[in-house]
């Protein structure tokens, strides 16, 4: 099928490469010129594990091609909307980008019109896509669809590719039946509903995903008083397939451009009808806690950072990817910062981002490089990079062998046995 893609960030980019991938013809779309030209040579303008590679190969294969500009869409028969709804300083979803899109939209199928469905992917509030339907009803033969997006930074390819259902919201037999045309190739189960089931599936389970990580923040911090290995504790109860094993790996906290933001928006829109999420409430009460809570760990230790050189292992809000929005090293840094300490961090690729907002930070390209002549060293993104390490090494560089492992992801046993003195997230 033609289709195009407004947005080409972490999902618009994801999307349209793996539709290309499946033999689509794709068109993507965005307002940044830059972007566009650098992704029209080939280079993708995010860090996204085998996007660079399928990109090419796509390209090569002239499946896919970038433009500023929607008119080029005008064989489109599918547009989807992949553009940010960030969070407002009220925290709701802002939806100013999705409405310029929509307008874009609107003008593209006046000046051209046809059969064609445009697939809201953005994660937007209840009510929003059928908003849309409404205001672009002038549009005769378009049809609005939701279709949220679940895909994980850090294997957004691999997800999009393979994905864990396909939720679509669609109010006409027609637009159902583009939509499987269109994602014919994938396998997983499918829910065909409501646009207001579709888009409260994305954010509930956004939501849950999030509580579930509260949670066992909060039993880390309680293990930490009575002695038990919150690791161990995660690993029974994931084992009940009721529970099941994933998102129970308590840390520093939940960061992103998802779940910090989409909590919030959720929050909001509840309000809006009269309805509190006290628990909601809760989940990001703990996660706004959970840095300073481990930054106490080492004030336990070190109570006067002044001058005290400190080093920061992983900068990203998670492995793999450049993208630190809201990512829960930024906080920590800040509190570093504030206390006199002298920081030293590695990142593989999101050091550049970070040294923006924090110049005063020594930058180092090495993970080995960061322990050189630490009090301590704090892990705060799990990269291999920064948890496969040559421990004899470190241990004779470091000023003082103290370690706080904020992802519980540093090998335990080994390194108390070389006489590290270790501290982890409810496990010590
Ligand atoms: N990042 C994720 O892991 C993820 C996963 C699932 C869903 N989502 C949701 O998908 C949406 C996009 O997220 P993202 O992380 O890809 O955002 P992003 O910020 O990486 O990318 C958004 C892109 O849209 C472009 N854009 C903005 N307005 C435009 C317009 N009018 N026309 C054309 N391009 C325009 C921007 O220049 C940018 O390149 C959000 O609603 C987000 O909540 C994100
Ligand atoms: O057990 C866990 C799992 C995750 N995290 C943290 O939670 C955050 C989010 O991680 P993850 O969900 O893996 O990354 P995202 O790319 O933000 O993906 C989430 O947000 C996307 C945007 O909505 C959704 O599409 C995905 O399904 C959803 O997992 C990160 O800071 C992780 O370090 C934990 O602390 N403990």
């Amino acid at each position: 099928m033609k289709v195009a893609v407004i947005g080409t960030g972490y999902v618009g980019l994801t999307t349209a490469v793996s539709l290309a991938v499946k033999g689509h013809e794709v068109l993507g779309i965005d307002v940044d010129a830059a972007k566009i030209e650098q992704l029209s040579n080939g280079r993708s303008p995010i860090y996204e594990p085998g996007l660079d590679q399928v990109l090419l190969e796509t390209l090569g294969q002239g499946k896919i091609r970038f433009s500023t500009n929607l008119v080029e869409a005008k064989e489109a028969q599918v547009v989807f909307v992949c553009v940010g709804t960030p969070e407002t300083e009220d925290g709701e979803a802002d939806l100013r980008y999705l409405h310029a899109a929509l307008q874009d939209i609107a003008t593209l199928h006046n000046h051209s019109p046809k059969e064609r469905t445009l697939v809201i992917k953005s994660t937007v509030p209840v009510g929003t896509g059928d908003q849309a339907a409404v205001s672009l009803r002038h549009c005769k033969e378009l049809q609005v669809v939701s279709n949220p997006e679940f895909l994980r930074e850090g294997c957004a390819l691999e997800d999009a590719l393979n994905p864990s259902r396909i939720i679509v919201g669609a109010d006409s037999e027609e637009a159902i039946a583009v939509m499987q045309t269109l994602y014919s190739g994938l396998s997983a189960p499918w829910v065909i509903t409501t646009r207001a089931n579709a888009e409260l599936i994305k954010y509930a389970s956004n939501a849950f995903l999030a509580a579930r990580i509260s949670f066992m923040n909060e039993l880390a911090r309680l293990s930490a008083v009575l002695g038990t290995d919150v690791t161990v504790v995660s690993h029974g109860m994931g084992l009940d397939s009721r529970i099941g094993s994933q998102f129970l790996r308590a840390g520093v906290g939940f960061g992103g451009s998802c779940f910090p933001k989409d909590t919030i928006a959720l929050l909001k829109l509840a309000n809006q009808h009269g309805v509190t999420l006290s628990l909601l409430e809760k989940v990001r009460e703990v996660n706004a806690s959970q840095p300073v809570w481990f930054f106490n760990q080492l004030v336990s230790k070190i109570p006067d950072l002044a001058g005290k050189r400190i080093a920061v292992l992983g900068l990203a809000f998670k492995p793999d990817t450049d993208d630190i929005r809201e990512a829960p090293a930024l906080r920590i840094l800040a509190e570093l910062q504030a206390a006199g300490a002298v920081v030293t961090a590695y990142d593989p690729i999101a050091a550049k981002a970070v040294e923006a907002l924090f110049p005063d930070v020594e930058y180092v390209t090495t993970p080995e490089a960061a322990f050189a002549g630490a009090h301590a060293a704090v892990l705060v993104t799990e990269w291999q990079a920064c948890v496969k390490l040559d421990w004899k090494l470190i241990k004779e560089q470091m000023e003082q062998p103290l370690l706080f492992d904020g992802r519980n992801a540093w090998p335990h046993d080994e390194l108390k046995k070389a006489g590290f003195e270790y501290l982890g997230v409810g496990k010590s």
